[in-house]
């Protein structure tokens, strides 16, 4: 699916990272990370294995705490916030774990109620049914309701994952490696949801990946994180538009014969 263009405001940052440090002891993971995220924007995040990809983004959802710098999300400084403001910034910060995270004993349309049950406390049944009705479709699975997740294939499983992921209608989506572990054309229609949920959510999202062909088809912008800071930033063509050895080989492990 070719991306629509024209659907990001640049006046409208929803994540800004400044100075961003973290350590786990003597090991200095992030060293001064910027980041800004804009709206409507989907941003790829590459990176090696170890450098910190992950830690980012729980920081940015305040499941870990930063040591310095300012971290903006949607307006509250995360590394100076109160944990009800948390709790409700949160709910506008959809996570797709790398291992969609559903509950087995519970069948597809529990886990798509379970979050917003939880969260919206009082909503009719009428408005449940519907609530869940609407992700299922927009992800193309409405078939599976009452199926349990071990009747679903890996790339099932990650699109209902993403599915409990929207039905809360985030303004942020963190993709932890969406295509990890699928095959080729299961990639390709992750990658297409991913775009599909940008333009119908109207979302921003960082997308986690070591997948080039995920990184092309979905990433307004890419980014890489080289010794805990982001050194090269811009399109697909811009960031492997260069022979620094710590760079050239994600593009050509993946693209070259
Ligand atoms: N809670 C923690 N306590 C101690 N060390 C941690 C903690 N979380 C992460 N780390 C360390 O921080 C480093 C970065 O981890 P992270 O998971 O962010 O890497 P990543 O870039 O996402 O890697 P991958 O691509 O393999 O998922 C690793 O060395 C990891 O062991």
């Amino acid at each position: 699916m070719q991306k629509p263009k024209g659907h990001i405001n640049y006046d409208d940052t929803v994540i800004s990272i400044r100075g961003l440090r973290k350590s786990f002891g003597d090991l200095h993971i992030l060293k001064g990370v910027d980041l800004d995220l804009f709206q409507g924007e989907n941003l790829v995040v590459l990176g090696r294995s170890g450098m910190g990809k992950s830690v980012l983004i729980k920081i940015i959802s305040g499941l870990l705490n930063a040591d310095s710098g300012s971290v903006n999300v949607l307006g509250e400084e995360v590394t100076n916030i109160a944990e009800k403001t948390l709790q409700q910034l949160r709910l506008n910060i959809g996570f797709s774990f790398q291992n969609s995270a559903l509950y087995d004993s519970m069948t597809v349309r529990k886990n798509l109620e379970f979050p917003l049950v939880r969260n919206h406390k009082g909503l009719r049944r009428a408005e449940i049914d519907n609530a869940v009705e609407t992700v299922l479709d927009a992800v193309g699975l409405s078939q599976t309701i009452n199926q349990m997740p071990s009747e679903l294939s890996g790339g099932q499983r990650k699109r209902i994952g993403i599915a409990r992921t929207l039905i809360l209608q985030p303004k942020i989506m963190l993709y932890d490696e969406p295509t990890a572990g699928l095959d080729p054309i299961t990639c390709i229609e992750i990658n297409d949801l991913i775009n599909e949920v940008q333009q119908r959510y109207k979302t921003s999202s960082i997308i986690i990946t070591h997948d080039m062909t995920c990184a092309k088809q979905t990433g307004d912008r890419m980014a890489i994180l080289l010794d805990g800071q982001f050194q090269r930033q811009g399109s697909f063509d811009e960031v492997f538009a260069t022979d620094d050895d710590r760079v050239r080989p994600f593009y050509d492990y993946n693209f070259i014969q």
